[in-house]
């Protein structure tokens, strides 16, 4: 086990000379720097806090995880400091970078089994430890696998991390939306009964498979189109075919951790005694395998970042609209999207399942097979015909519908500008003394405890902020990074910059500053439109918005059951609108009232499901509940996907009435059987 440094890094930004630009996020820049007293190379990563899409929670929980946690597969931080309108956290540096940008660099078609056995074995020793502390990381993928110039593995980034012993409002969030869609379990999609460890052991399996092809499964398709993609078709996996190189226990390995059911998956600590991992091998194999004549980090980024920029412009001849600017965003593996679901259904409308062009089409790097064969469909179950078989996988006018299936299940993204939160987050190695050494002997509970006192200790006397207001006015204004252009796609959350008041978390409210409103282009003028035309957001509807968690917001429809007239769904935004809106066209109500019709439907499933579930139960006979049901499902459906849903029922009544049956037999069988070993004693009796 590596031990917590000794050394003290300063919370001070005038101790820190930047370097060049190593990494981006969505929040965040990563700089190079060096840590002028010790006269160490450090890594920093400057959150901006005006235009960061964390909220407080979020954020306060990265920081404090990176710096309480101790192993050397997890990334931890020296110490992190507000600076200006940014926050800073000072890590070690990674010369290698991430294994995704490595990927991009040298190994488009993804690494070698045993490089790839190398780095899953120390990312999953990282999981079982995070795991065994209680916490979900949440965010596992190739981006945040980072490898240091000796070859040693580190998990990174906690942004969307979750604690396990939380209680109250943290653990509804593990019933928030939250991750990188490709990466993201169907259960964290379902949002039914939240979801646990298990989450990252899913997002493992697809770390395999992106670092075995270069790229993750469904990373061609927009996010909504993925949910879906995720959610209905088989697991992706290893090709017999396509993927011949690599071996059987590899192969095996990702169908352990690619099964739907969470239940099934294996536990982190299970996984590692996995026998593809006895291919794994050593740091100085990894640094001669994969960072050999690597040019620097910062090189690299930089080469990479005007590749992009190129594939931007030659998208925006090629298709001269903001749609594919935004698929960019998302090809680059960037955890922020927006979950503006009217957004996002128009773009999944113009997105056909087979053919999106993308950045590995422009490169002619890649080819469409190779999406075909992640997600297990055959190049012949392609064709148009398949396209009407139910089995195959789903055309566009049944994605299309089942984007409203899902529309309950889905949350916008919240932004919180931070700016008042300047000098929460000072925390260095002396501040995690005061709060806990590190994990051991300590719940992750009381870690957050004592930090929350902390801080609002800190908040309450004004400590922080004084030293910070010292520090930020010695801060040149060129390292607090500029709002990243190329996240000006639709994918920036709509309501990135609303100066809107945001409803819910009580004091956290009274933090919002007031921003400007942003200048949108593309989709989100939209939402600007909506803004100037006073039509009501979803945020404006009282109680709409009930809670905020990292980069998502938990709306009353996460956690209510709705009344029929309460589910008009704004066609803008998701949220409830009142039908006697000023200023609706009928353009306008059509989407609301396809909300309407698809929800009813689901609704009606529901009863049936409720009904099945009540008289099973009760010990009701079969007969009864069929009856009933079948009185339900006389209502005739009008629509292919109703009409699909109407012929699943009818089988699934068939199936529940044979089980009744088998049921009654057996029930039958027992009682036979218990009447002749009642007979036995009186038998023995005779004798
Ligand atoms: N300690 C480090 N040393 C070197 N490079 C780093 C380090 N930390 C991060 N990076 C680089 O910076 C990139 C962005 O950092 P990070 O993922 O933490 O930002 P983020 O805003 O949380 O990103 P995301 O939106 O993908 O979650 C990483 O993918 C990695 O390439």
């Amino acid at each position: 086990m590596e031990h917590i440094s000794e050394k003290r890094f300063p919370c001070n930004a005038k101790d820190y000379r930047l370097y060049e630009e190593v990494g981006e996020g969505v929040s965040a820049t990563v700089y190079r720097a060096l840590c002028i007293p010790l006269n160490e190379i450090v890594a920093i990563k400057a959150l901006d806090l005006e235009k960061c899409n964390n909220d407080f929670d979020g954020i306060r929980r990265e920081v404090q995880t990176m710096i309480l946690i101790d192993h050397p597969n997890v990334l931890r931080a020296h110490c992190s400091f507000t600076a200006d309108h940014s926050l800073w956290v000072v890590m070690p540096y990674m010369a290698g970078g991430s294994c995704l940008h490595i990927m991009k660099s040298a190994f488009p078609e993804g690494f070698e089994e045993p490089v790839i056995a190398t780095l899953l074995r120390e990312t999953l020793k990282a999981l079982v430890y995070l795991h065994a502390h209680g916490h979900i990381h949440r965010d596992v993928k190739a981006g945040n696998i980072l490898i240091d110039s000796n070859g040693a593995v580190k998990l990174a980034d906690f942004g969307v991390s979750a604690c396990m012993f939380d209680t109250g409002d943290r653990q509804r969030s593990r019933n928030t939306f939250v991750g990188t869609p490709c990466w993201m379990a169907p259960e964290v999609m379902h949002q039914l009964h939240g979801y646990d460890f298990k989450a990252d052991i899913w997002s493992f399996g697809i770390t395999a498979l992106e670092l075995a092809h270069g790229h993750a499964p469904f990373s061609r398709y927009p996010p909504m189109k993925v949910l879906l993609m995720t959610l209905q078709n088989a697991p992706p996996g290893l090709d017999y075919e396509r993927d011949r190189r690599f071996s059987k226990s590899f192969r095996e390995l990702v169908a352990d951790c690619l099964v739907k059911d969470p239940k099934k998956r294996p536990t982190s600590e299970k996984l590692l005694k996995h026998h593809f991992f006895k291919q794994a091998r050593s740091y100085d194999y990894l640094a001669h395998a994969i960072l050999r004549g690597l040019p620097p980090l910062g090189e690299r980024f930089r080469i990479l970042k005007a590749q992009e920029a190129d594939l931007l412009v030659q998208n925006n001849a090629l298709y001269g609209d903001q749609e594919h600017l935004s698929q960019q965003e998302y090809i680059r593996g960037i955890s922020a999207w927006n979950f503006n679901l009217d957004d996002i259904k128009s773009r999944a409308a113009l997105i056909r399942d087979y053919d999106l062009p993308t950045a590995e089409d422009l490169n002619g790097s890649r080819n469409l097979r190779d999406e075909y064969d992640d997600v297990g469909i055959t190049a012949e179950g392609l064709s148009p015909e398949r396209a009407n078989d139910s089995n195959a996988a789903p055309s566009q006018e049944d994605g299309f519908n089942d984007l409203h299936d899902l529309e309950n299940s889905l949350a916008s993204f919240p932004i919180k500008p931070l700016q008042a939160l300047k000098g929460c987050f000072d925390i260095g190695e002396d501040d995690e003394g005061a709060t806990s050494p590190n994990w051991k002997g300590t719940s992750a509970l009381d870690i957050e405890q004592q930090f929350l006192t902390k801080t609002s200790l800190d908040q309450a006397t004004g400590k922080n902020e004084g030293e910070n207001s010292g520090r930020s006015s010695s801060l040149p204004r060129h390292v607090v990074p500029e709002h990243k252009k190329f996240l000006s796609g639709s994918l920036i959350p709509d309501n990135s910059f609303s100066s809107k008041k945001v409803i819910g978390e009580g004091d956290r409210d009274s933090l919002q500053p007031k921003i400007p409103e942003r200048n949108y282009s593309g989709p989100l003028s939209y939402r600007q439109r909506r803004d100037t035309n006073s039509l009501p957001s979803a945020e404006d509807t009282s109680g709409a918005v009930i809670q905020r968690k990292g980069r998502f917001k938990v709306t009353s429809a996460d956690l209510s059951p709705k009344g029929p007239m309460n589910n008009l769904f704004s066609s803008v935004s998701g949220g409830p609108v009142s039908p006697t809106t000023p200023n609706f066209t009928a353009a306008s109500l059509l989407p609301s009232l396809q909300c309407v019709l698809q929800q009813n439907t689901m609704q009606r499933e529901e009863i049936i499901r409720l009904i099945k579930y009540v008289e099973e139960t009760s010990g009701k006979l079969a007969e009864s509940a069929e009856a009933r049901n079948n009185d339900l499902l006389q209502i005739t459906p009008s629509s292919t996907r109703e009409r699909e849903l109407h012929s699943q029922m009818i089988l699934l009544q068939q199936r529940i009435g044979s089980l009744v049956e088998e049921l009654q037999r057996q029930k039958l069988k027992n009682a036979q059987l218990e009447k002749q070993l009642n007979s036995l004693p009186s038998k023995d009796g005779r004798m």
